[in-house]
């Protein structure tokens, strides 16, 4: 293993790096990254956050660019040494369209490959997903399965059907030469649904309970088991694997994993709970209170209403038939793969992502804590 407590001299460049996950890469790649000279943050949106982190020590460089745009990407990668690529439009709602959702995704990626090839980045770390493998259109189970257990993957949404092409370029790119004649060095990681500081979709559940006087209403049967892992956990996968890319590039090139931690197998409304339970929410309901073909109806109505509001209005709700089908699928992981091939732990233990998950729900805005 490399020496790490040497003179910085790293150029990082983290494309979405204002987003849920992508502020916890940057984050604690500045607090966990020691040979780290510059940090460029590229996304489409620049996030005010990113002033108060360039008093640092490290040199913070926010690049807004687009990953659509082949020569913005290349500009902004001239001179780095690894990319974590975690830019990406995740949408199962559909407020974009499948072809935007595409382009940032597929099209976004070849671009991101194409520049480290252009210009000699012989790094490059993919935030793919689960949703590369599941759950299927047919809603077969995955328990506790691994990189290795096999699973029929036959998408119809754009937006796994996006990763899957996204992550497959990326893994073909591996070995390929980049500028300078040196062989690239590729990686793709695979979070389940990721919870923490900054997720949107407990947020909005959050409100919605307040709203309806502290309730929220099962819709899912606590049977079915949606794997989860804690965002400071994946954050620390993409550090290490970056981190270690150099040193045991025959070993991860090419290779996909799963990202895991110690966070209980749930349902997805039951692993919410973990945190909006704490904050005054209660889950009514032992069982759906609504039966499953009534929930089908409804989300179908979700998407004809969607698809007869768009010339006025975009109609995006929670409930459509693909999520419905997301959260009625058990699909989760169990895999040590990270932790052989890299020594991966997770940093955080599941008390404390709970705890973290917990306060941050506590400090929202218009919480009653
Ligand atoms: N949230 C989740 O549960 C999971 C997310 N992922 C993947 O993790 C990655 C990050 O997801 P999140 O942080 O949840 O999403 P997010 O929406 O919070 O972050 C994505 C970031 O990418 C930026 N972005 C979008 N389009 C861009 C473009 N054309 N050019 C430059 N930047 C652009 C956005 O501005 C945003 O800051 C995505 O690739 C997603 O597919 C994978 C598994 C689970
Ligand atoms: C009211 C409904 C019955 C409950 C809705 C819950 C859904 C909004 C979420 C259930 C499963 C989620 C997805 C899953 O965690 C996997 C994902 C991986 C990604 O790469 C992006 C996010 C997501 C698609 C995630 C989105 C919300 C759910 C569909």
């Amino acid at each position: 293993m490399a020496d790490y407590a040497q003179v910085p001299t790293l150029v990082y460049l983290v494309t979405g790096g204002c987003g849920f996950l992508g502020e916890h890469i940057v984050r604690m790649l500045l607090e966990q990254e020691p040979r780290l000279r510059e940090l460029r943050v590229f996304d489409l949106h620049l996030s005010s956050w990113l002033e108060e982190l360039k008093a640092g020590p490290v040199q913070v460089t926010a690049i807004q660019g687009d990953v659509t745009q082949a020569h913005e990407v290349a500009a902004a990668m001239s001179g780095s040494h690894v990319v974590i690529h975690t830019a990406g439009l995740v949408d199962v709602f559909g407020k974009a369209s499948p072809k935007t959702i595409h382009k940032v995704n597929v099209q976004g990626t070849q671009n991101v490959i194409d520049a480290c090839v252009q210009t000699g980045t012989q790094y490059l770390v993919y935030t793919s997903s689960m949703e590369v493998v599941g759950p299927n259109i047919k809603g077969h189970p995955f328990y506790r399965g691994n990189e290795d257990t096999p699973y029929e993957a036959v998408h119809s949404h754009p937006y796994p059907c996006s990763k899957a092409l996204a992550e497959k370029l990326v893994l073909e790119a591996n070995g390929r030469k980049v500028n300078g004649g040196l062989p690239l060095v590729t990686c793709a990681l695979r979070p389940t649904g990721i919870y923490g500081e900054g997720h949107q979709v407990i947020r909005d559940m959050y409100y919605q309970g307040l709203r309806f006087g502290g309730r929220l209403f099962r819709a899912i049967p606590a049977s079915v088991e949606h794997g989860r892992v804690y965002v400071g956990n994946v954050a620390w996968m993409h550090i290490l694997v970056a981190r270690e890319l150099e040193q045991r590039a025959a070993l991860m090139g090419g290779q996909v994993y799963f990202c895991y931690d110690k966070s209980p197998y749930k349902s997805y409304e039951d692993f919410n709970m973990e945190f909006l339970s704490p904050c005054g929410l209660r889950l009514i309901g032992a069982h759906p209170l609504l039966p499953y073909w009534l929930l089908m109806l409804l989300a179908a109505l979700n998407a004809l209403l969607q698809w007869l509001l768009r010339p006025l209005v975009l109609y995006t709700p929670l409930l459509n038939p693909y999520t419905l089908a997301m959260a009625n699928t058990t699909f989760t992981v169990s895999t040590n793969k990270a932790q052989r091939h890299f020594g991966y732990k997770p940093l955080f233990s599941w008390e404390e992502s709970r705890t973290r998950t917990i306060h941050w729900v506590q400090t929202m805005e218009g919480s009653a804590w």
